[in-house]
Order: C-alpha cells, then structure tokens, then sequence
C-alpha cells in the first residue's frame, strides 16, 4: 500500500479540460479532463495505443491539441511560443523507456552534461555538489566514475532519474519507468519513484502497464478508456468497478 503523501489540492499544477487530439480520421482524445495537483503521483492507465504518450506529448507542448484547454503551471501551453515553450520544458523532467545513458561517458559526464546544456554559468563547485546530490537521491554514489556497461540495468535505470532529476524538475513523466525490469528491480524503481516524491514534493506522472507500479507509486489513477479519463480515484476505487474492460485490465497483469 502507498504512504499517504502530502498534496496540495489548492495548488493545481496541471489542468485539462475537454482535451481533443485526432490523426486525420483516428480520434485519440475525445475531451479529456485532468487536473493533477502538487505533490501527487498521478498514474496513468490505458491500453496500448489509447493515447497515452499523446496526452504527454501535448503537456509538454510537443504536439498541439486539437481543441480544449492545457494549463501547466499556470499557463496555457498551446499558446505558447518556442521560447516560453522552452522555459516550461526546463521544470519538466522527462524519464522515458528510452532515454539511455551515453555510453562512452561516465556517470559522472552523464549528469553533467543537462546541466552545462541548461544551466549557464555554473562552477565546478556547483557542478559537483548537483552531481553528488543527484546521485546520492538515487542512492548510487559509489557509481560517480563508473561507465554505465559496468552498472546493472536498474543501476542505468536509477542513473537516468538522476539525470533527470539534477534540473530539479517541478513535474516528473515517468513512461514505463519499470518495463523490463525483473520484480526486485521494478520495486526499488517504485520505491525511488516514491522517494523522489517525498523528498522533493515533485510531482509525477507515471505512465505504466505494471499495476504494481501502479499501486505502490499512485496516490491516484486515472485510466483512459474510450479516449476520455472515465475512471479515476485510488487504486482500489478505480479497479472496483463492474465494468469489464477496467476487470480484464486488472485480471491480466499479476498483481500480489
Ligand atoms: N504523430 C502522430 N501521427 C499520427 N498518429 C499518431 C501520432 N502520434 C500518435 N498517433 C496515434 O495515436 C494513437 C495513440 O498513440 P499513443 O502513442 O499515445 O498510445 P499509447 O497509449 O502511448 O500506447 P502504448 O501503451 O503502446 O505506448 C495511436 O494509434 C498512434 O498510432
């Protein structure tokens, strides 16, 4: 069961309404409504090609809505220009499937290089106390000059929200954050993902197919069926209902 977390419903960080994004003829989105708000870890549930990395996408004013409004952290994202875009991108941090370490730079190098791309002017002082912070976030000090072949993969996993983690971000999108990973692995990424919340007051969004993950990390869930968010709550009002789509959902993952 999760910890209860601390959130702060007056402080919404993220607010959707009648959220609408199709491809030509395939309508993805269909009026989606969202707010999440500071401090908590909303995750996101739905089938594969449901629309979830699109509802991602236009958070982080990489693809533009069709219709509705998307504010995060205040401002409307879609009327936004590549610069203001930009700022907003700098306190979201991304944590995909995919975002791999180079591997031909240490540790080290790797948490170092979003900070010389983003943040101007820092010392080597600073430098090293953000790196040594961030890794000591995700508990993997004794890694800082290490090459990322040398580390687990849930050692490149946790590395990786370290990178992430170095900008302190306002919001984290964690995609699939324990795909691939063996259980024990996948209960320390949850585990950090918690963590990250508790010591930061981040707030996250993880999108996973792992109801584990998605009980232990969730303080609420949101699944999108049909295009739209029809059902959300705690994880255990969310997967009471009759309905057999939200059934089988839970029926074909394992789940202790
Ligand atoms: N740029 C695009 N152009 C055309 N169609 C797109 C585009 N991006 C996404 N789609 C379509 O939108 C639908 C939703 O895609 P999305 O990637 O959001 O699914 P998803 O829920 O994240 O799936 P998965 O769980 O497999 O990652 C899919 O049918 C996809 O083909």
């Amino acid at each position: 069961m999760k910890k209860q977390a601390k959130i702060d419903t007056s402080n919404k960080v993220i607010d959707i309404r009648g959220l609408k994004k199709s491809f030509g003829s395939l309508t993805v989105l269909r009026g989606v409504d969202l707010d999440i708000y500071k401090g908590e870890n909303l995750v996101v549930l739905g089938r594969s090609g449901t629309g979830k990395s699109v509802l991602i996408k236009i958070i982080s004013g990489l693809l533009k809505a069709d219709e509705g409004s998307v504010k995060v952290l205040g401002e409307e994202v879609g009327t936004l220009n590549s610069k203001e875009l930009d700022a907003l991108r700098l306190k979201i941090g991304f944590s995909f499937q995919n975002s791999a370490l180079y591997d031909s730079m240490t540790v080290y190098e790797n948490l170092e290089f979003p900070l010389i791309r983003n943040v101007r002017n820092l010392s080597r002082k600073e430098i090293n106390a953000a790196i040594e912070e961030a890794l000591e976030d995700v508990g993997l000090s004794q890694t800082i000059h290490q090459m990322p072949s040398q580390l687990s993969g849930g050692q490149r996993k946790r590395i990786g929200i370290a990178r992430t983690l170095i900008l302190k971000p306002e919001i984290m999108l964690y995609d699939e954050p324990t795909a691939g990973l063996d259980p024990i692995t996948s209960a320390e990424i949850n585990n950090l993902i918690n963590q990250v919340q508790a010591q930061h007051n981040t707030t996250s969004i993880i999108i996973t197919h792992d109801l584990t993950c998605a009980k232990t990390t969730g303080d609420r869930i949101a699944m999108l069926l049909d295009g739209q968010f029809q059902r959300q709550g705690t994880f255990e009002e969310v997967f009471a209902s009759d309905e057999e789509r939200v059934k089988q959902f839970y029926e074909y993952n394992f789940i202790d």
